[in-house]
């Protein structure tokens, strides 16, 4: 079998398209979507994502602003931001891109984050909603997963191994995938044998960041393969899994780069434009 490629680039595209109509009609009712992005020192990878973010949304017609601070702004400095953001009207989404210089406690400011501007879905507040099924912003990478995966056709009764427990991609998605009907595994780094599992399951989603951990032979015939690695390898951006030898066995399969990343940026488009409706009274 070759496995038919889920292009990442080619479904974000469809995908912004229909933002746009909707940002559209939303500036013609006089509200204009506004994300912006906060982010702390220069860590290059982050200040690329950052820019691909502001970029995107100005692209489909959002307002977008990016507040870029020192690398040694104390933590007090950046919460008394985000209070100011949280009470500007204009904004609509705020996004601070993680992770953060050590000096500042990533809890205390993902927690002072207003609910209804999380559009990453990080603050307590929202992962509770998430977990008791009530209207929510879902973290992004999970979301982009999510619609990926309507690709493939219907997850349910499907078994689905999801390897990495993190808060910003494994644990949300699982939950995600639970509520598809799928029947969910979340390994991590203490699953015993975990590699040698995957040949059991239907859908395999990768969020590690180890390059070559995933194989073909180590996938079931027809499987689905996610993979969310973003790992650079000699200036190269690579994946968990071994693309060459999972596309012989896999029924559908994610590149890296190209695949969950454009995706992600998607998502965050998406839950900017469910702030501003749900701001103004709107769904
Ligand atoms: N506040 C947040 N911080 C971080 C998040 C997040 O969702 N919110 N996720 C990651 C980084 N990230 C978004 O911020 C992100 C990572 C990768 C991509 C992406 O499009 N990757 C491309 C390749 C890009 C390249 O060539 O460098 C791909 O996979 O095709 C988008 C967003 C951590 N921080």
């Amino acid at each position: 079998m070759t496995a038919e490629l889920l292009n990442g680039r080619e479904i974000a595209k469809d995908y912004r398209a229909g933002l746009q109509e909707e940002v559209e009609k939303l500036k013609s009712q006089g509200i204009v979507p506004n994300l912006t992005v906060v982010i702390v020192g220069n860590d290059g990878a982050s200040l690329s994502y950052v820019r691909s973010k502001n970029k995107a949304a100005e692209k489909i017609g959002m307002a977008s602003d990016i507040v870029h601070l020192d690398e040694d702004t104390s933590e007090e400095d950046l919460l008394a931001k985000i209070d100011e953001l949280n009470h500007d009207d204009k904004v609509s989404g705020i996004l601070v891109q993680v992770p953060l210089p050590k000096q500042i406690d990533e809890n205390k400011v993902l927690e002072a984050i207003a609910p209804h501007k999380d559009v990453d879905g990080f603050s307590p507040v929202n992962i509770g909603r998430l977990y008791t099924g009530q209207r929510t912003f879902v973290p992004c990478t999970p979301l982009g997963i999510m619609e990926l995966l309507k690709h493939t056709g219907s997850l349910e009764g499907k078994t689905v191994a999801v390897v990495g427990r993190s808060h910003i991609v494994g644990q949300p998605v699982a939950k995600l995938l639970t509520n598809e009907n799928a029947t969910v595994t979340l390994m991590h780094s203490r699953t015993k044998d975990m590699v040698s599992q995957l040949k059991d399951f239907d859908v395999v989603v990768s969020a590690v960041g180890k390059p070559g951990l995933i194989s073909g032979k180590d996938l079931k015939e027809g499987a689905i393969v996610i993979d969310v690695g973003n790992t650079v390898v000699d200036d190269k951006l690579v994946g968990d899994v071994d693309f060459e030898s999972a596309k012989e066995v896999a029924s559908y399969i994610t590149p890296v780069p190209g695949g969950v990343g454009p995706l992600t940026i998607t998502m965050v488009l998406n839950n900017t434009l469910l702030a501003a409706k749900w701001h103004n009274g709107l769904e």
